[in-house]
């Protein structure tokens, strides 16, 4: 069977959903160096991959050296700013890990005009990734790709997306971005993504997150308590 939601994997606690997460990515990079000699893996922000990146530290056979670390998502701010997804990345999981600098690529959330940065980014990805891990807010965005904003629409493979509602602006992948890479990880946890996630498996509202294809959605008890 097919549609919206069926590869799921479902852990009993957000601790729990964050191992097996980890679990994942550590075999994801071994097959895609095995493969194809390196593993671009894009990361994003929000509190459950926190714990994954956690988790992720702690665990060996990551071939860190031939790991090439993009991200799906930033805020307005330099890389100090504790508003910076690349500032959690490095804070709880790239500091740690033997990843050489030079094969990690942040979004450059400083620079004016944000365009600017978002064209400069798209130059740095790779022909294409191997995995972009995402999240989901209780308003079903993803990445930072909010609902009824611009860029749901944008074509390239960055934009700098004004949200509105947050009065703010924010880099993101585009979804033509997203749907190229070889897969999707969605980890959502807790009963507040509950009623969100059961809309998006019967195909109701307009939630951004539904426009992701084909993802793997890595969720806890709570989170995939409605589900069918
Ligand atoms: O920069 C960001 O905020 C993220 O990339 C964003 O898309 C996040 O993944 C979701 O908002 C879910 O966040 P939580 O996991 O904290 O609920």
């Amino acid at each position: 069977m097919s549609g919206p939601l069926t590869e799921r994997r479902v852990s009993p606690t957000p601790q729990a959903t964050a191992q097996a997460a980890a679990h994942a990515l550590v075999q994801a990079a071994r097959e895609a160096v095995t493969a194809r000699g390196a593993f671009h893996v894009a990361l994003s922000g929000g509190s459950t991959p926190k714990l994954m990146y956690a988790e992720l530290r702690g665990l060996p056979g990551v071939p860190w050296e031939a790991t090439h670390v993009y991200f799906s998502d930033e805020r307005p701010v330099g890389p100090d700013s504790p508003d910076s997804n690349y500032r959690l990345a490095h804070e709880e999981l790239l500091r740690h890990v033997p990843v050489p600098q030079e094969q990690v690529h942040r979004m450059q959330g400083e620079v004016r005009p944000l365009e600017q940065a978002a064209q400069a980014y798209a130059q740095a990805l790779p022909a294409q990734l191997d995995v972009v891990l995402l999240g989901m807010g209780d308003d079903g965005h993803t990445a930072s790709l909010f609902p009824g904003t611009d860029a749901l629409n944008a074509g390239g493979r960055v934009a700098a997306n004004r949200v509105p509602k947050l009065d703010t602006e924010r880099l993101t992948f585009t979804f033509p971005e997203i749907n190229a890479a070889r897969q999707r990880w969605l980890l959502v946890t807790g009963a507040g993504k509950a009623g969100v996630l059961a809309e998006v498996q019967r195909g109701e509202g307009h939630h951004p997150v539904a426009g992701v294809t084909g993802p793997v959605w890595f969720l806890d008890e709570a989170a995939a308590a409605q589900l069918g």
